[in-house]
């Protein structure tokens, strides 16, 4: 069996063709959305992701702002520049960059944020209404991107969740612990376990699930003799191995290249979930757009906090 492919490129491009449309109705009433990034240091995977992120803003009509700090930051200097975007009427939402460097308190810097302008769902208002499962008033909080990316991708795809076993490999803030608490959502109905570092026994854990998510930062972890034959099989994490002879960074994602065999969907990486995680944010910013011009307008079911 060769696993057909989870194009992740694909379906973003079908994502921004909805969200265009969606920024046109609101240009007609002359509501542009804005996205902030907010980018400390100097690493290089970091910086290309957010580039990314401007030029998928662009092809939407979405405008964009970026604040560059250097890597000796102060937390001062960095909530300063989170003030500076809370404040800004121009920016509907926007995102810290992570992993910010060695020493500073990411928790207090995600708290900074205005959770109403949190692009990337990361703030514990944010989070914490995920765990409750609530909304505000009927309106949806920002939700972690690569989660609602991946399920996107699976849906998108026709790969059912409900009824069926996930292992998520990783525990970590914006994939594992948020898609967890999302695919077991009345609604998507997914029975979930979450894996990791210290899991006794992986292999046994990826063995019995229909659906295999990998986002660990540990290349070639997942190995073929795990996968149950037509599992679906997505690849979050990656490392940089090494480099090329033309002295570029040589990649390797957490999904072993043989597990191409015997899953019976795959999503590339890179190729997968990183153009879904971007598009999901251009998504997050443009119904945050939606939802204050609505509020603006006195919609009574917008109640904004
Ligand atoms: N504030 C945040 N920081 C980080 C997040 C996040 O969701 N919010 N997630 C990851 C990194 N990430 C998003 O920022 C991210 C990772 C990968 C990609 C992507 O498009 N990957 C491409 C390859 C692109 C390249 O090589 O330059 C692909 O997979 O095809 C986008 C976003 C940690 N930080």
């Amino acid at each position: 069996m060769t696993a057909r492919i989870l194009d992740g490129i694909a379906a973003a491009a079908d994502v921004k063709n909805d969200l265009r449309r969606r920024v046109d109705d609101l240009s007609r009433e002359g509501v542009v959305p804005g996205l902030g990034t907010i980018l400390i240091g100097d690493n290089s995977a970091s910086r290309s992701y957010v580039l990314g992120k401007h030029r998928d803003c662009a092809e939407v009509g979405v405008v964009s702002a970026s604040i560059e700090l250097p890597a000796d930051s102060t937390v001062d200097d960095i909530e300063a520049a989170v003030e500076r975007f809370n404040r800004d009427p121009t920016v509907t939402g926007f995102i810290v960059q992570l992993p910010l460097p060695t020493g500073i308190d990411e928790q207090r810097i995600l708290e900074a944020i205005d959770p109403r302008k949190d692009a990337d769902g990361l703030h514990p208002m944010n989070l914490g209404r995920l765990v409750l499962g609530v909304d505000r008033a009927g309106v949806d909080s920002p939700l972690p991107c690569t989660p609602v990316g991946i399920v996107e991708l699976l849906t998108r795809n026709g790969v059912e969740l409900e009824g069926r076993r996930v292992t998520v490999v990783g525990r970590g803030i914006t994939v594992g612990r948020p898609l967890g608490l999302i695919l077991s959502q009345k609604g998507i109905d997914a029975t979930v376990s979450i894996a990791h570092s210290r899991t006794p026994d992986l292999g046994e854990e990826v063995r019995r699930a229909d659906i295999v998510i990998a986002a660990v930062g540990r290349p070639h972890l997942i190995r073929p003799e795990w996968i149950k034959p037509g599992a679906a099989v997505l690849d979050v994490g990656v490392t940089r191995v090494g480099t090329t002879s033309t002295g570029k960074a040589r990649l390797a994602g957490d999904v072993d290249p043989g597990v191409a065999e015997v899953a019976g969907w795959l999503s590339p990486n890179p190729g997968g979930v990183g153009p879904m995680t971007r598009a999901m944010l251009v998504a997050n910013v443009v119904q945050m757009a939606e939802r204050s011009h609505r509020s603006a307008a006195g919609d009574p079911h917008v109640a904004l906090r």
